[in-house]
């Protein structure tokens, strides 16, 4: 069963999870515009929430609209924390080179999910443990087929 959390929320209307076991409420557009080839826009959504303590709530892309019609979030993922009390809004972009987007009041523009964070306490030391990965990253693993040739 997941687990849910109550979130005090002001909104015209408020996030719906599309199904049960969905991560992501969907949040509505509160303007009209048009994104022009290229353009982003920080969009509003008439969403204003208080998170709890020990919480904070992400704002991502749709996979749809960023699939079909290459709009995405420039910022993504959109932090929200547990102490702001402002309107949550989208910094959406349009990728696409000639298409512009049109956005209606309503429309389902991103997602908001809501996680539990841990806040870190930092300890500074002369040397890190050390692990299996140690320093490899950006790509250490390779990317291709063994058939491709390849693996940088
Ligand atoms: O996609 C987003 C990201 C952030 N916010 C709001 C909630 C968040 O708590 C606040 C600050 O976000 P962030 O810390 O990412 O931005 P910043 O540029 O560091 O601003 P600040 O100096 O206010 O922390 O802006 C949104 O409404 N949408
Ligand atoms: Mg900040």
């Amino acid at each position: 069963m997941t687990s849910t959390t109550e979130i005090l929320i002001t909104a015209p209307e408020v996030p719906e999870y599309a199904h049960p076991g969905d991560a992501g409420a969907d949040l509505r557009s509160a303007e009209a515009l048009t994104l022009a080839p290229g353009e982003r826009r920080l969009v509003g959504t008439g969403v204003s929430i208080a998170l709890p303590d020990g919480f904070a709530a992400f704002v991502v892309p749709r996979s749809g609209l960023a699939a079909k019609h290459g709009i995405t979030i420039v910022n993504s993922p959109g932090t929200v924390d547990a102490g702001y009390r402002g309107e949550i809004k989208v910094a959406l972009l349009n990728t696409d080179s000639a298409v512009p987007y049109d956005i209606a009041v309503g429309d389902r523009i991103a997602q908001l999910i809501v996680m539990p964070v841990t806040r870190a306490v930092f300890v500074p030391v002369e040397t890190l443990p050390g692990s299996d990965r140690g320093q490899g990253g950006f790509g250490s693993t390779g990317y291709s087929s063994p058939t491709n040739g390849n693996q940088s």
